[in-house]
């Protein structure tokens, strides 16, 4: 007989908040997604460290005896920074390595609550779907209607014309883990006419080469610290004048 707890996934990629956010009701969807992987047998692969939902999420899976990746930059590494990870962790280069190798390993990607970081990495998937990067089903854990206003966002531009109603379906959303994963078991991917006809070399072609850019100049205490060979592979030598850097 069929075992019904069975997944089609092997491993989910999550992306969520390194800070726990002011709900307790955002804690306690990161422990809720943790424990619906290990019902369904499913590992674990997150950016690594014990910071806000991405260690409560990376525990509970750990507590449930299922498989912790995290996949950390070697300059994120130290402990003050982002804590302990539970399970195996994967030391990479920088942030792009990081977001090829989360995608490479999982079957599929879940957002929880988070900032920037979350945002941006949801995004990226989400166009590698688009187009035909992967095919990977990609889901909104839209907590107390955490993500409503994005979705409204994406609505507005579909309805703008930027984004096609086949790229929005891309988007799976649930208000808890349950029905998430649920749903992103039946996903079926759908494409536009022209991403049909791209061919990729799959995700682990996806090594970046990074472009010529300007960094930012950041005042978060923990960040200041940082210190990233990324910067430099941006060919961000600093010159007088140029991006407000002093000499
Ligand atoms: C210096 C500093 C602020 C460290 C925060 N510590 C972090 N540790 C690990 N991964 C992170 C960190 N910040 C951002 N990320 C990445 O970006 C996402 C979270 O960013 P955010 O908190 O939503 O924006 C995570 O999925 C993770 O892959």
């Amino acid at each position: 007989m069929e075992d019904e707890t069975q997944s089609r996934f092997k491993r989910i990629c999550v992306f969520c908040g390194s800070s726990s956010g002011k709900k307790p009701s955002y804690q306690e969807a990161a422990i809720e997604l943790g424990k619906e992987l290990v019902e369904r047998r499913i590992d674990l692969v997150y950016g690594g460290g014990s910071v806000g939902l991405m260690g409560l999420v990376s525990q509970a899976v750990h507590d449930g005896g299922r498989h912790v990746l995290g996949v950390i930059p070697r300059t994120l590494m130290p402990r003050e920074i982002t804590g302990e990870t539970v399970g195996e962790v994967k030391a990479v280069a920088d942030m792009h390595e990081r977001k090829a190798e989360m995608a490479r390993q999982a079957d599929a990607f879940i957002a929880l609550p988070g900032g920037y970081g979350t945002l941006e990495e949801l995004l990226e998937v989400i166009t590698w779907a688009q187009l035909r990067i992967h095919h990977k089903p990609v889901g909104l854990l839209n907590v107390e209607g955490y993500y409503n206003s994005l979705l409204s966002f994406i609505d507005k531009a579909v309805d703008e014309g930027f984004i096609s109603p086949t790229a929005r379906r891309i988007i799976v959303s649930a208000p808890n883990a349950k029905q998430l994963v649920r749903e992103l078991e039946e996903f079926v991917p759908e494409y536009d006419e022209i991403a049909a006809k791209l061919t990729w070399d799959e995700v682990d072609r996806l090594n970046y080469v990074p472009e010529a850019g300007v960094a930012g100049v950041s005042t978060d205490e923990i960040a200041t610290k940082l210190k990233w060979d990324e910067v430099d592979r941006l060919n961000y030598v600093p010159e007088a004048g140029v991006a407000g850097v002093p000499t």
